[in-house]
C-alpha cells in the first residue's frame, strides 16, 4: 500500500497549479521573473488574486495528501518518509513539465504544516523573516531582493528548521523527511546558490 500512497502523494505534488493558472491568464511563467513556475511569478504576471490562489493550491497539494494519509492511520513511522517527500519531488520534477518543475517552496510549507500541525512551517516562516531582515541589513540594498539572496534565505532557513526539529525532539522519521527536503531545496536552488557563491546577483524586483 505504501507504494500506492507515495504515488498518489507524488501525483498531487506534481500538479502545477501556479503554472496552469498562468496559462489560463495567458502568461507562460517560464518567461516571467526567474522563470520558476511558482506562485511568485504568477503574482508578478497576473496580479495578487491569482498569485494568492497559486500559493494556496501549491500549499494544499502538499498539505492535503500528507494530512489525510498520516492522520487517518494509513501511514505511520518510517512510511511517513516517502509519502511526505513525494509531493516535494512531484513539484520539483513534475511530469507535467517534462520533469522540470519548480523550487518546491510552497509545497514544503504544505507538507510541514501537515506533519507538525503547522508548528515547523510557522518556525520556518519566522526564521525566513529574520534571515530576510538580517540580509537586508547586511547588504544594505546591494543585493537585497535578489533571486540569489532569496535562495540562501530559503535553503539556509530550512537548515535551521532541522536544528529546531532536533531540539524539539520530533520523531526520527521527520528528521529524515527534513534531510530529503533540505537536499531537494538545495538542488532546486542550486544555480542561485552557485551565483551567490561567485558573487553574481540578479535583482528579482
Ligand atoms: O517553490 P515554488 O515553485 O512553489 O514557487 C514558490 C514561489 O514562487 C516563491 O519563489
Amino acid at each position: 500500500m505504501i507504494v500506492i500512497w507515495t504515488a498518489l502523494a507524488g501525483l498531487s505534488g506534481s500538479l502545477m497549479f501556479s503554472y496552469w493558472l498562468g496559462l489560463i491568464a495567458r502568461h507562460n511563467l517560464k518567461n516571467v521573473g526567474d522563470g520558476n513556475p511558482g506562485a511568485l511569478n504568477l503574482w508578478k504576471a497576473a496580479g495578487f488574486p491569482l498569485g494568492l490562489a497559486g500559493i494556496a493550491l501549491d500549499f494544499l497539494k502538499g498539505y492535503v495528501p500528507v494530512l489525510l494519509l498520516t492522520q487517518n492511520g494509513y501511514v505511520q513511522g518510517a512510511a511517513t518518509i516517502p509519502v511526505a517527500l513525494a509531493p516535494l519531488a512531484g513539484h520539483a520534477f513534475s511530469p507535467f513539465l517534462k520533469g522540470k518543475g519548480g523550487k518546491a517552496i510552497a509545497v514544503t510549507f504544505g507538507v510541514w504544516s501537515a506533519l507538525t500541525a503547522f508548528e515547523a512551517s510557522l518556525a520556518y516562516a519566522v526564521i525566513q523573516a529574520a534571515l530576510l531582515a538580517i540580509i537586508r541589513f547586511a547588504v544594505r540594498g546591494r543585493a537585497g531582493g535578489s533571486t540569489e539572496t532569496d535562495a540562501f534565505q530559503v535553503v539556509f532557513g530550512l537548515l535551521l528548521v532541522g536544528v529546531y526539529l532536533y531540539v524539539r525532539s520530533f520523531p526520527k522519521p521527520l528528521l529524515w523527511v527534513w534531510l530529503g527536503n533540505f537536499l531537494l531545496l538545495a538542488y532546486t536552488h542550486r544555480r542561485s546558490l552557485l551565483a551567490l557563491y561567485h558573487g553574481r546577483f540578479k535583482h528579482s524586483a
